[in-house]
């Protein structure tokens, strides 16, 4: 297999730097989205519609391209989202085990969606993030690239799992490739996987290869930019439209829009909280469903 020879060569060849940034949280802990609601609406935007912030500082026009509301849930979907993300006694979001093999994934029958991306990207920051109201779920990161060995399997009520894996790159597990290229091929719940792009650096070589077997293997994907807090929105702005053109020119089966987020800030959480909720056929928002 191609991708599986490059996977292979490439695998050692990154160090990232892990410093996390000075961002500060916009508001409570909770990150509760009645009190998003409460923002005066520059800043609501800000946090909940970072791409549509950063087009703001487009000459209006010069980039029809940039695909902004291709997902375009009300605020009222992303509120019912949010339901679906928080924990309580009618709703239990958990850990629920962990596997080095295909064959000892949790045999669960919900809609699942998988978390991919190089060592230190943020997968499992992200997924802390997104499970923000559900404080007891031990998720864990680390400033340390390649913390995250084995494939890790959340349950979201009823309604979907989640899979944090482990990144590829530096400090990869020896059984990175075989484990999963066999989950993405094989997975027979997989309804999408989300790969996550560091925002400061762009697309990477290794980045590449994973764009090359999501494509390879027909997959739907979504690409998802981390760390937007730490960039200058003029340096963000330059990398979101360089993605916007790679996703339009050099691709087929990613999703078109693309997810800035950072698991600091918070920005974009809200979003993609309800993007997954509906491509996992759990909200049925005003018009369009994505699954
Ligand atoms: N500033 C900033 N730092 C972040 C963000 N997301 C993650 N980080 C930091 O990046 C580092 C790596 O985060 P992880 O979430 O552990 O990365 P990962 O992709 O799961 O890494 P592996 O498990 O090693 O593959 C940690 O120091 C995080 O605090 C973000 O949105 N903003
Ligand atoms: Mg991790």
């Amino acid at each position: 297999m191609a991708t599986r020879r490059l996977w292979r060569g490439l695998g050692r060849q990154f160090t990232i730097g892990a410093a996390l940034g000075r961002g500060k949280r916009a508001y409570s802990a909770s990150q509760a989205f009645a009190e998003v609601l409460r923002l005066p609406s520059k800043q609501l935007t800000k946090l909940v519609f970072p791409l549509q912030e950063l087009q703001r500082h487009l000459v209006p026009g010069s980039r029809p391209d940039l695909r902004l509301k291709i997902f375009d849930p009300t605020l009222e979907d992303i509120a019912r989202a949010e339901s679906i993300f928080t924990a309580s006694s009618r709703n239990h979001i958990d850990y629920v085990s962990s596997a080095v093999r295909l064959d000892h994934a949790p045999d669960l029958h919900f809609p699942e969606v998988c978390f991919i991306g190089r060592s230190n990207v943020g997968k499992s920051s992200l997924i802390k993030a997104l499970f923000s109201l559900a404080p007891e779920v031990d998720v864990r990161v680390s400033k340390k690239p390649g913390h995250t060995k084995k494939m890790n399997f959340f349950k979201v009520g009823k309604y979907f799992t989640l899979v944090d894996m482990p990144g590829y790159g530096y400090r990869a597990p020896e059984d990175f490739v075989d484990m999963v290229e066999d989950y993405l091929k094989e997975r027979k719940n997989l309804m999408r996987t989300f790969l996550l792009v560091d925002s400061v650096v762009g697309i990477q070589k290794t980045d590449n290869t994973a764009i090359e077997m999501c494509e390879e293997f027909a997959l739907p994907y979504v690409m998802v930019l981390t760390k937007i807090d730490k960039s200058s929105k003029g340096h963000l702005l330059k990398q979101v439209l360089q993605i916007q053109k790679f996703v339009d020119t050099e691709t087929q089966g990613c999703f078109p829009q693309l997810f800035p987020v950072s698991a600091v800030t918070f920005s974009g959480i809200h979003l993609l909280r309800c993007f997954i909720a509906d491509i996992t056929g759990n909200l049925k928002t005003n018009g369009f469903q994505f699954s």
